[in-house]
């Protein structure tokens, strides 16, 4: 039996604002938030059961993969049996700040939504998103937005608020080694500054580039402090900032068609391993 393909796009935080601890352990958050062209991808088949599999090693593909939650919940408020074969293509590298696992989650549910008739609305499934995790509602509209909150107030913004960002280029690139989210904000609120690095605002035409998250994570990984700096020497890069809690940096270059050869310089200089890839945001 044919399979149905519903596309999970990954996202860059363009900025990250974090405004204060929370009493629930959580942190408010202002962020504007970007779908990307990279994407994974999830086929649906009709089966006796609910199965999920992977092509990815290093993804769990048990009930603590983000898409058995999402199943889970789908179940529970539906009352569906939810019996399809889900397999995950996985494109968008884990632990990097990319927002895999959120969209595959989000895109479960609205491909459910879909493929049960269940008839929820978009409000509905992004509170059943927030449940699962804090970036999940944004994967439910697909579109830029700013997020609020600890990421469950979620507003599609329009294009004439953010002039420019769409159909803007980013070069992503991520060294191998991931980065755990609830490490990143463990020390956001107290971690100080290393020398030589520049974290101030870049004033861009959709709003100033800035992460409070990159205090944190470049006291514990300087690795990324390091990319970070590199590539505001390059003479083909804007500017360049860490994307969520990492471990990918975003550059936006000058002119896109330049982005191989600074990937390249990249890879000499810096690490051979680099993964790096173009992406547009969509
Ligand atoms: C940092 C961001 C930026 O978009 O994403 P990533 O870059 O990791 O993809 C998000 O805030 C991550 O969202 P998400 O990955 O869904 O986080 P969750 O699973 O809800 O929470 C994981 C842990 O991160 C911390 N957390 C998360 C969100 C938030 N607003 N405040 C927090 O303090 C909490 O310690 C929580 O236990
Ligand atoms: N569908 C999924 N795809 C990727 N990782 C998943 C998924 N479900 C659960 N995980 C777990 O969540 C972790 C974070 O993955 P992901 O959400 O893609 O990264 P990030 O929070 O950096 O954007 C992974 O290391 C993995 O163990």
């Amino acid at each position: 039996m044919s399979s149905m393909t519903w596309t999970a796009p990954a996202k860059v935080n363009l900025y990250l604002k974090v405004l204060g601890r929370r009493v629930d352990g959580f942190h408010d958050l202002e962020s504007l938030m970007a779908p990307l062209s990279l994407a994974d991808h999830l086929h649906f088949e009709k089966a006796d059961a609910f199965e999920l599999c992977c092509d990815s090693p290093g993804v769990p593909t048990d009930e603590s993969n983000l898409v058995s939650k999402a199943v889970r919940i789908f179940q529970r408020v539906t009352g569906k049996d939810c019996h399809w074969r889900i397999r995950l293509e996985k494109n968008v590298p884990h632990g990097a700040g990319l927002g895999g696992g959120s969209s595959d989650a989000a895109t479960a549910l609205l491909a459910l939504n879909e493929l049960e008739q269940a008839g929820l609305s978009e409000e509905k499934l992004a509170s059943m998103a927030a449940e699962i995790g804090s970036d999940i509602p944004f994967f439910i509209y697909q579109k830029i937005c700013k997020i609020e909150g600890r990421g469950e107030v979620v507003r599609p913004v329009r294009e004439d608020e953010v002039p420019g960002l769409l159909g803007t280029k980013i070069l992503l690139l991520k060294p191998s080694f991931v980065v755990s989210t609830p490490d990143a904000y463990k020390h956001c609120m107290t971690a100080t500054e290393l020398p030589d690095v520049d974290y101030a605002p870049t004033p861009m035409p959709w709003g100033s580039m800035i992460n409070d998250l990159e205090r944190p994570v470049f006291r514990k990984y300087l690795f990324l402090a390091e990319l970070k700096m590199w590539l505001r020497k390059q003479p083909e890069v804007e500017t360049s900032m860490m994307s969520g809690s990492g471990s990918t940096m975003m550059a936006i270059l000058a002119d896109a068609s330049q982005s191989d050869a600074v990937i390249r310089h990249a890879r000499e200089e810096l690490d051979p391993t680099l993964w790096a890839q173009l992406v547009t945001v969509c």
